[in-house]
């Protein structure tokens, strides 16, 4: 177990996560890049903006000052939005020791470069790469986490005593955490279940009903673990937390930003008035984009993500997007579907 931890990103998951860890008697400083903000809720002991009515513990140091933040840590926490890491892996570099192990609890591709978050944390911190960064992920909304509603998660590490280690610190009796050896799989399932929340939330907002949301969510699914195998991941992760679990919290929750998202979109509001009226990292968004070009990269269909796609970024109507889902040419289910 790690005592010293620095969580970055003063957002809904980082001000939970804060919140979890110093509820175990861990040191947590929690670090926002804003001074005038985080000058706020260390006074007020409360994050409105993010995580309205959630009291923040005085044993947790806020500050914007990230070498005053990072000065004892053993553990840091990236809860900062994905298109972030790479900028916050830069910045924190100069202060990481050699026992520093890293978390990230971002969802999503850079989409510039189509790397995992974990890679783009190894191109900056190659010293660390493979050896001491693991990933947090799974069925895990902020607001119910902060309020100690019984959750389960998935750490994944390249080395077991990495995730165990992970696992310890996060662990608490409504936080239970599982280890998974599987990175790609973990990092993949994570990012692309926001696609489908989004796609789902559309079809809410359409007016469709329950069945279509089953059908969403598994073919979905489906979807997922086919570009999921071809990158390397493995089948077994997305029966899990981080791939079905995830899934079905991020499509059915009105916690999600992504479903919201897809409910507004798919209700007529234009898109660039919906997410600015979030107020909050739409991650779904920028994946979206992402894996319409790792899907035509590598050659795999993914039929829900190129409709939301075009949704998002060419203008489709949603109801054309779902009469051209439900119009496809025929075809199977099973293992077969998973070879292209
Ligand atoms: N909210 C959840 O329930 C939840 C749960 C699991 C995982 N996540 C993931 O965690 C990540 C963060 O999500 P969130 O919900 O906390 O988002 P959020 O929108 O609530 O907060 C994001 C925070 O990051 C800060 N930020 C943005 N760009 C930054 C930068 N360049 N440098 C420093 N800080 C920056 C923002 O100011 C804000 O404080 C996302 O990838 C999300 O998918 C969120
Ligand atoms: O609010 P969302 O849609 O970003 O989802 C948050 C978490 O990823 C749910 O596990």
């Amino acid at each position: 177990m790690m005592n010293h931890i620095t969580v970055l990103g003063a957002g809904s998951w980082g001000t939970a996560l804060a919140t979890l860890l110093a509820s175990k008697g861990l040191a947590v400083n929690l670090w926002a890049r804003d001074a005038k903000f985080c000058a706020e809720i260390a006074r007020d002991r409360e994050n409105p903006r993010y995580l309205p009515g959630i009291k923040i513990p005085q044993e947790i140091k806020i500050c914007a000052d990230l070498p005053q933040a990072l000065k004892k840590h053993q553990m840091i926490v990236l809860s900062v939005p994905s298109q972030s890491v790479r900028e916050i892996a830069k910045a924190i570099k100069p202060y990481l020791s050699p026992e520093t192990m890293i978390v990230n609890t971002a969802k999503g591709f850079e989409t510039e470069t189509l790397l995992r978050l974990s890679q783009v944390l190894c191109e900056e911190l190659p010293t660390y790469c493979g050896e001491q960064i693991g990933v947090l992920s799974g069925p895990s909304h902020a607001e119910e986490v902060a309020v100690r509603l019984p959750t389960a998660v998935v750490v994944a590490a390249n080395h077991q005593d990495v995730a165990e280690t992970i696992q310890d610190t996060f662990m608490t009796p409504f936080f239970r955490v599982y280890t998974n050896m599987d990175l790609v799989g973990v990092e993949i399932a994570g990012a692309l279940k926001n696609i489908i929340a989004l796609g789902t939330g559309i079809s809410d907002g359409l007016g469709y009903g329950d069945n279509t949301k089953a059908a969403m969510i598994t073919r979905g699914l489906a979807e997922i673990t086919r570009l999921g195998l071809i990158l390397g991941a493995e089948a077994q992760t997305f029966a899990g937390l981080a791939g079905i679990g995830d899934l079905v919290v991020t499509c059915t929750s009105m916690h999600s930003r992504n479903r919201r998202a897809g409910i507004q979109i798919g209700q007529g509001h234009p898109i660039d008035q919906v997410l600015s009226k979030m107020g909050m990292v739409v991650e779904g968004v920028s994946t979206t984009r992402a894996a319409h070009a790792l899907a035509r990269k590598v050659g795999v269909s993914m039929p829900i993500t190129e409709e939301t796609y075009q949704v998002l970024f060419e203008g489709k109507e949603p109801v054309e997007a779902v009469t051209s889902l439900m119009s496809r040419c025929k075809t199977h289910e099973g293992e077969k579907e998973m070879l292209g």
